[in-house]
């Protein structure tokens, strides 16, 4: 894929290199808010906030329930950087800008990334408001060849063929399911395999099914090139679903999906969303760089 759309080493470099200069912060943790999960930046302490339109070589969000501002602060102790607001493919963006992000987090010094997203229900036992624990995800586009590693492989991030087996760090998914449970949230929390596809319509009825019969308990529009991209370069990874619809799979169903339907979910849950990401962070076992 040796197009315009090309990114090279150099581009992500000065990107980050502008971040390292207007920011004292050096963030070890990035986490990616999904639709309408915005608020999880609002408990960032000492913030430093810029827009997307602000930061050189950054992609612009034109999706609602997407902010498009890059929040750094301390989460407990722990340095953060908080993407409020990610790219999808069917904004037009291709998939090296979609990550273009994760690998300026990698050169900014971060080593573990927490992703969310808004996701509907394909597992029959899930409810609106539930949290999934995402243990695997399958990469429709990717399959499709649509992949953000497509091109010259960039040996300074990683290798040319990633293992993409164990990729959902399984001592972060523990200690989150810990923590849940000493939160009392376990009746409402799942673990599941997230499957992303290309969006932006949602599924049809034959397509939903599918999906569920290939061992898919969530499907969404993101996530995955995020979850590669990072994983490529040697970060661990962490990602959670919030339910936000049942995906219909039923032709008597008469239910629509709509976007105002998920964010209103997304806001009705953001909070425990927040308490749990700010706990899992403050028992990661790293430590804090100063500039
Ligand atoms: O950014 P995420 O994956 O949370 O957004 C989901 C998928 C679509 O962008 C949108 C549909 O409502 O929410
Ligand atoms: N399908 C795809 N993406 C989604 C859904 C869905 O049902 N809900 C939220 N994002």
């Amino acid at each position: 894929m040796h197009s315009k759309e090309q990114i090279c080493h150099d581009d992500y470099q000065k990107t980050a290199d502008w971040i390292l200069s207007q920011t004292q912060h050096r963030p070890k943790v990035a986490i990616i808010c999904g639709s309408g999960l915005g608020m999880l930046a609002d408990a960032l302490k000492l913030q430093d906030s810029f827009h997307y339109s602000d930061i050189p070589g950054f992609p612009q969000s034109t999706v609602q329930g997407h902010a498009g501002r890059l929040v750094f602060g301390e989460l407990k102790g722990k340095t953060c950087v908080c993407m409020q607001g990610r790219f999808h493919m069917y904004e037009g963006h291709s998939l090296c800008k979609v990550t273009f992000p994760v690998r300026v987090f990698k050169l900014l010094g971060v080593e573990t990334l927490i992703v969310t997203n808004a996701a509907g229900a394909l597992a029959d036992g899930y409810c609106n408001g539930d949290i999934m624990i995402i243990r695997d995800h399958i990469n429709m586009p990717g399959l499709a060849g649509l992949n953000p590693l497509n091109g010259p492989n960039d040996d300074k991030f990683g290798p040319r063929f990633p293992p993409m087996s164990g990729v959902y760090d399984k001592d972060l998914r523990r200690l989150a399911k810990d923590i849940c449970k000493s939160l009392g949230y376990s009746q409402f929390v799942q673990e599941g395999v997230y499957c992303m596809v290309g969006g932006p319509n949602f599924e049809s009825i034959a397509e939903a099914r599918f999906l569920h019969k290939l061992g898919a308990d969530a499907v969404g529009m993101s996530t995955a090139p995020e979850v590669l991209v990072a994983s490529h370069c040697g970060m661990k990874v962490f990602g959670l679903s919030l339910i936000t619809n049942k995906v219909v799979k039923d032709y008597d169903d008469t239910e629509k999906v709509n976007h105002e339907g998920v964010l209103g979910v997304s806001k009705m849950r953001s909070e425990t969303l927040q308490t749990l990401v700010t706990e899992l962070v403050s028992r990661l076992d790293i430590n804090n760089n100063t500039a």
